[in-house]
């Protein structure tokens, strides 16, 4: 089998398939610009807005242009030339990766070897969602499955297949109720969730980066990972939108393990 297959997991066991260079520009965060503009008419002023906004967000272009699934690649992109997380060879796990932005970056940083030309070496991306996922070519991606669950970090100890995970970072977001902070307890519980994960597969002096929206429980999250990392930090990328109360935590240099 070509070094260049991964795994897909289909939610009812492991199987292998050939994947191919996939670049998304249909899925909902990417630009169809003229679709959209038609199907402004008949919609509420809230869907308006968000369509409007979509349309004149500079990294909504520039996902399209440079071909990422959404713009929140910008995110990863920014705290990664920042922080330098993300080095050829690495083995990377990507919760909450659909449509697919983040791991197409953790790819290409971590599995691409351009003095090679092409996907090779020891990089290793695993990405997991609730929701459907295409194929990202050189990534396991794990699709329809909840990151939570038992199974899932079973399939991926299984795709690991002994190695220790370098980097763990999560965009997880569950759908936003409207209530704050039920969202923000619902968020912060899965951060908790990774970093108990993180926990049994993280390389010592390893990463973690998980978004959550703030609120009341940041403080006891930051004072946990306090525990774990060397270096815990808040981060707001530019590309994170400003009205949004979205931030991340980044640990750096995994030290140990710690209580909730
Ligand atoms: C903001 S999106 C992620 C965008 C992604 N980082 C990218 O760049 O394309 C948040 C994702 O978290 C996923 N999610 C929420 N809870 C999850 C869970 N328990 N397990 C796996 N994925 C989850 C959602 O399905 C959603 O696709």
């Amino acid at each position: 089998m070509a070094s260049l297959e991964r795994v897909r997991h289909l939610g009812v066991g492991i199987k292998m398939v050939a994947t191919t260079v996939f670049r998304c520009s249909f899925h909902s965060s990417c630009v169809h610009r003229k679709t959209k503009l038609n199907n402004l008419k008949g919609k509420s002023t809230s869907s308006q807005e968000w369509l409007k906004r979509q349309l004149n967000d500079p990294y909504v272009k520039r996902a399209k242009t440079e071909n990422y699934r959404c713009r929140s690649a910008f995110k990863l992109i920014e705290i990664d030339d920042k922080y330098h997380l993300l080095q050829p060879g690495l083995a990377v796990i990507d919760c909450g990766a659909s449509p697919g932005s983040w791991t197409q970056v953790a790819v290409e940083r971590v599995c691409y070897d351009a003095s090679k030309n092409g996907y090779k070496g020891e990089g290793l991306v695993i990405g997991i969602d609730l929701q459907h996922m295409l194929p990202i070519e050189g990534a396991y991606v794990l699709h329809q499955s909840d990151f939570t669950s038992k199974e899932t970090q079973q399939t991926i100890l299984t795709i690991l297949n002994g190695r220790q995970a370098d980097v763990v970072m999560s965009d997880m977001a569950p759908s936003a109720s409207g209530q704050k902070s039920l969202d923000h307890d619902i968020i912060v519980d899965l951060c908790y969730s990774v970093l108990l994960f993180s926990r049994r597969v993280l390389k010592p002096g390893g990463h973690v980066l998980c978004k959550l929206w703030q609120g009341s429980e940041l403080r006891k999250l930051e004072l946990t990972m306090g525990k774990l990392f060397e270096n815990v930090k808040v981060v707001k990328p530019s590309a994170s939108r400003q009205d949004s109360s979205e931030i991340f935590l980044l640990g750096r240099n995994f030290v140990g393990k710690a209580e909730r």
